[in-house]
This record gives structure tokens, C-alpha cells and sequence, in this order.
């Protein structure tokens, strides 16, 4: 009875356990022969658990790899990637819990091949989810790290990389997250690539159609062509004469633009004057990208949908000093026919009304001398003398090792590239400094500030020391 109780007990087979107890009563008279084919069993016995475990273990990844799991496996997640501040890197793949979830980052995602995937393993559930994905993916590289910020943020370093590639945030509970699951009726995570440096906000333009927009916007790009970079829209209108496809507009079909707007590739999209027109997230990016500030020339029903979005903007709508001379702008330019130029001014009037009194707007300028209201536009950027060109420089994270440390004080991320401990690691040490981020997922997140600084001379966890 022992024999057969120790057997269950460590649950092995029910089946086995007796036929091997029924084997040691039958030959109990025949003791030799029952020692050797004792040990035989005991043989039998090792290689059958052997063969058990194995099928377990196939089992197991049958489930998790068809989008099931189960509870016991979540725990062997995190310990495999502890959570916390600390390097999470484990191969190509992090983890990292945040309440019920854990968002496993890494390999490649469904798609494409060349990008950082991102599944969320639900504890309660022991299911598997795929999230849609929002914003640009970042490319895969050999390793990364990943460290949780503010409960909703994940911050990635990729390996291998160098710093304008390098910093990645997936934003998982935002309130621009928790919008967009709405819409999507799916658990959503968006990326947005991190930029080095204090890039200003974005500024939104707005105001009716023939007031002077594009002429106050290319008078700063001309002046500041280092600083300014303008967002290229799309738009299902005709080109007109000397507009070019990818620089005035991206000259779209409505079927093609529509798609893409279900598709999620546009921050905001109105249907202006008759035509679809819309701001991409990547016209956006590629500005940020160039290190530069985006303006967005858009009417007041764009304006209103980038409010509500994640970009944080300056608003500022352009007015004309009177009606009548709004019309003579409009026919003077001669880009119109008199039906486009007549609902272009019936459209006017609600866009002034609404432009004027919704609050939506930061900044109203009047447009009467187009020199004095371009001083005035230039005042509201904070575009004195002298700090129109001052470019900060920042260190080149080249070929960051995918062994790389992370760790976390504060709002700094200290980055030592030797693969050793902190005490040991003679070369100097990155400090990823995110105090003064701004933006986010749908686009960029700027203001990341990259600085040096030697683990063996400087107290990394003194801010005076850091700053
Ligand atoms: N302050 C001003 N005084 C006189 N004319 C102006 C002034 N500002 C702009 N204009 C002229 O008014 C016309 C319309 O200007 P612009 O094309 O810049 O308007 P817009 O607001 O960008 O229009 P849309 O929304 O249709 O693109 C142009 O011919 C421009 O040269
Ligand atoms: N909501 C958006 N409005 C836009 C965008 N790009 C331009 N516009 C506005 O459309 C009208 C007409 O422009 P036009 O070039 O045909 O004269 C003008 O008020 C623009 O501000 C956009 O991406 N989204």
C-alpha cells in the first residue's frame, strides 16, 4: 500500500503505479529475478516520466502558441523577465506586468517580419492577445531593454542601434489608448519613436480659406528653414497648377485615402469645401524626425480633431480684417472657379464664427498687413533675435550593445554600455534624461536629453550631478 501511495502520490500514472505493484506481489517468491526486473521498472519508470514531461512541455507550447495559456505559465513569464526597473532583456524578448497584463515585446510581429511585435498575455484569463498596433513599428534589432514608466509607458532601448533609433515608448493605458479602444472595440498599444533634444510643439494654423495661411507659413520656413518643417497633408482635391505631388499635398484618390483613414494612418481628417483632406501621423513624424517644428495648416474642423488627439499643439487661428477682403484675397489668387470660391466663402463664415468663440484656439491674429501679423506670429513662437538658430548637440549612441544595462532614477534612465556591473563598468555611462518629454503616441516623443557622464567620478543618483 505504501509503494502504491507514493506512487500517486507524486502523481505519477495511476495505471503504472499498479501494474508495477501487481508485478513485485505476483513474483514476491522470486526474489533475484524480482531485483533485476525491479531495477529494469525503475528504468521504465524514469523513462516514462521522462516521455511525460515532454508531452507536458509540448503541450504547453501548443497552447501558448495558439493564443491560450495557461495560469502557471504567467508566473514562469515573469521569471523568466523579472518585472521592475531593472534590465528585463532576455534574448530578443522583454516582459513587463502592469496590473492584470503582461505585454510580452519582441520578435516579430505578424505582418512584417522587421518589426518589434507586441502580444499581452492576460493573467486572470491565461489568454493570449494580439493588440492592434498604432504608430510607426520599430525595426527589430539583436536585443533590447524595457523599463515601465508612470504605469503606462514602456520605454525601449534597442541594441545595436544608434541614438536617433534607439528610444521607443509603446504607450499601453493612456488616455489617448483608452480613446482609440473604443474604436477599435480591441486592446490597443501605439509605439511613437523618442527624439533627442527640447523640440517645440507642433503649431496648428487655421482660419478660413484665402486669408493668408500659406503665405504667413512660408514666410517662417523661409526665414527659419532649420527650424520649421511643414506637414505635408493629403488631399482628394485636384493639384493645381504649379503644386507638386508630396510637397504642396499628397495628391490621393478617395478610395485610397478612405482606406487608409479606416486603416488609422491619419492623426485628423475633414471633409473641406467638397474634398477629403487629412494630416498622416507620418507627416507629422518625419518632421519631428528632422528634429524640426511641425506646423499644420489646417481648417478649423482639423483643428478641433487635433485638440482632442495626444499631439500637443499651439493653436492659432488667422483672421481677415473684414469680409469683403477675405473675398478679394480669394478671387486675386485666381485659383478657383466662382462655384468653388462662392461655397469657399459660405464656409467662411461658419469657420470665423467658430474660430472666434469656441475657445479652441490659443492664439487669434488678425491678417490686415501681412508684415506687422507675421511679427506678431513670430512673437507668439517666442522667435526673438538670437534663439532662432541655437541647436543643442547630442551624443551618438553608436552601435549601443544589445548587452546593454538599464536602470531607473527618477525621471533618468542610466544606460551602462559594458556588459558589466555598475561598479565595474569603467567606460562612461549614457543618462537618458526624460524630465522634460512632451508629445506622444499617435507621432513622436519629444525632449529626450542625452548626456555622458563617468560612473566612477559623477554620483548618478545626485539630479545636480546629472543636470
Ligand atoms: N495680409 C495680406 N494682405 C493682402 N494680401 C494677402 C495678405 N496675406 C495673404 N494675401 C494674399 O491672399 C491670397 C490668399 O493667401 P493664401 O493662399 O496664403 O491663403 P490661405 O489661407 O492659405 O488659403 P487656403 O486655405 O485656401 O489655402 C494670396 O494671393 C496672398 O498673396
Ligand atoms: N482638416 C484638414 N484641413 C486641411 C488639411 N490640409 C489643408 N486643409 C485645409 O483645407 C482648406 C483648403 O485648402 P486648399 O489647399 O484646397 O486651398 C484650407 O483651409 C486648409 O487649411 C488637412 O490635412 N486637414
Amino acid at each position: 500500500m505504501y509503494l502504491l501511495y507514493f506512487f500517486c502520490s507524486r502523481q505519477h500514472d495511476l495505471c503504472f503505479s499498479l501494474v508495477y505493484f501487481g508485478f513485485l506481489v505476483i513474483h514476491w517468491d522470486l526474489r533475484i529475478i524480482c531485483i533485476s526486473a525491479s531495477s529494469l521498472i525503475w528504468l521504465l519508470h524514469d523513462l516514462l516520466l521522462l516521455v511525460i514531461r515532454l508531452n507536458l512541455l509540448y503541450k504547453e507550447y501548443l497552447i501558448t502558441s495558439m493564443g491560450e495559456a495557461p495560469a502557471f505559465f504567467a508566473d514562469s513569464l515573469l521569471g523568466d523577465f523579472p518585472n521592475g526597473v531593472d534590465l528585463k532583456s532576455k534574448g530578443h524578448k522583454t516582459a513587463i506586468s502592469i496590473g492584470s497584463k503582461i505585454y510580452v515585446i519582441g520578435g516579430a510581429d505578424h505582418d512584417s517580419t522587421a518589426v518589434i511585435g507586441v502580444q499581452i498575455f492576460e493573467k486572470s484569463s491565461g489568454e493570449w492577445i494580439n493588440p492592434t498596433v498604432l504608430g510607426t513599428k520599430p525595426k527589430v534589432s539583436n536585443g533590447h531593454s524595457a523599463v515601465l514608466l508612470n504605469g503606462d509607458r514602456i520605454l525601449v532601448i534597442k541594441g545595436n542601434s544608434k541614438s536617433d533609433e534607439c528610444f521607443w515608448f509603446l504607450e499601453v493605458g493612456t488616455p489617448f489608448i483608452r480613446e482609440q479602444e473604443k474604436t477599435y472595440g480591441n486592446e490597443v498599444v501605439a509605439w511613437s519613436k523618442g527624439v533627442l533634444g527640447n523640440v517645440e510643439k507642433p503649431i496648428v494654423i487655421s482660419g478660413p480659406s484665402g486669408v493668408g495661411k500659406g503665405t504667413l507659413i512660408s514666410e517662417l520656413m523661409k526665414e527659419f528653414p532649420s527650424m520649421f518643417g511643414f506637414s505635408v497633408s493629403h488631399t482628394t482635391r485636384a493639384p493645381r497648377e504649379k503644386e507638386q505631388n508630396g510637397f504642396h499635398y499628397h495628391f490621393s484618390d478617395s478610395s485610397v485615402m478612405e482606406r487608409e483613414i479606416k486603416d488609422g494612418k491619419f492623426l485628423e481628417f475633414a471633409s473641406v469645401h467638397g474634398n477629403l483632406y487629412g494630416t498622416s501621423v507620418e507627416a507629422v513624424e518625419v518632421v519631428a524626425d528632422a528634429g524640426k517644428r511641425c506646423i499644420l495648416d489646417i481648417d478649423v474642423q482639423g483643428a478641433r480633431s487635433v485638440r482632442a488627439s495626444s499631439l500637443e499643439a499651439i493653436f492659432i487661428f488667422i483672421s481677415p480684417p473684414s469680409f469683403e477682403e477675405l473675398e478679394k484675397r480669394l478671387r486675386a489668387r485666381a485659383t478657383e472657379t466662382e462655384e468653388q470660391i462662392q461655397k469657399r466663402l459660405r464656409n467662411a463664415r461658419a469657420e470665423l464664427e467658430q474660430g472666434k468663440s469656441s475657445g479652441l484656439f490659443d492664439h487669434i491674429l488678425v491678417n490686415d498687413d501681412l508684415e506687422s501679423c507675421y511679427e506678431n506670429l513670430k512673437n507668439i513662437l517666442g522667435l526673438t533675435e538670437g534663439v532662432k538658430t541655437a541647436h543643442k548637440t547630442y551624443p551618438e549612441l553608436v552601435d549601443l550593445p544589445v548587452e546593454h544595462l538599464v536602470s531607473k532614477i527618477d525621471q533618468k534612465i542610466l544606460i551602462n554600455c559594458g556588459a558589466g556591473e555598475y561598479e565595474k563598468a569603467s567606460d562612461s555611462m549614457y543618462v537618458l534624461d526624460l524630465s522634460l518629454v512632451k508629445g506622444g503616441a499617435p507621432g513622436r516623443t519629444r525632449g529626450l536629453n542625452l548626456f555622458v557622464t563617468n560612473p566612477s567620478t559623477d554620483r548618478v543618483n545626485d539630479e545636480n550631478q546629472l543636470s
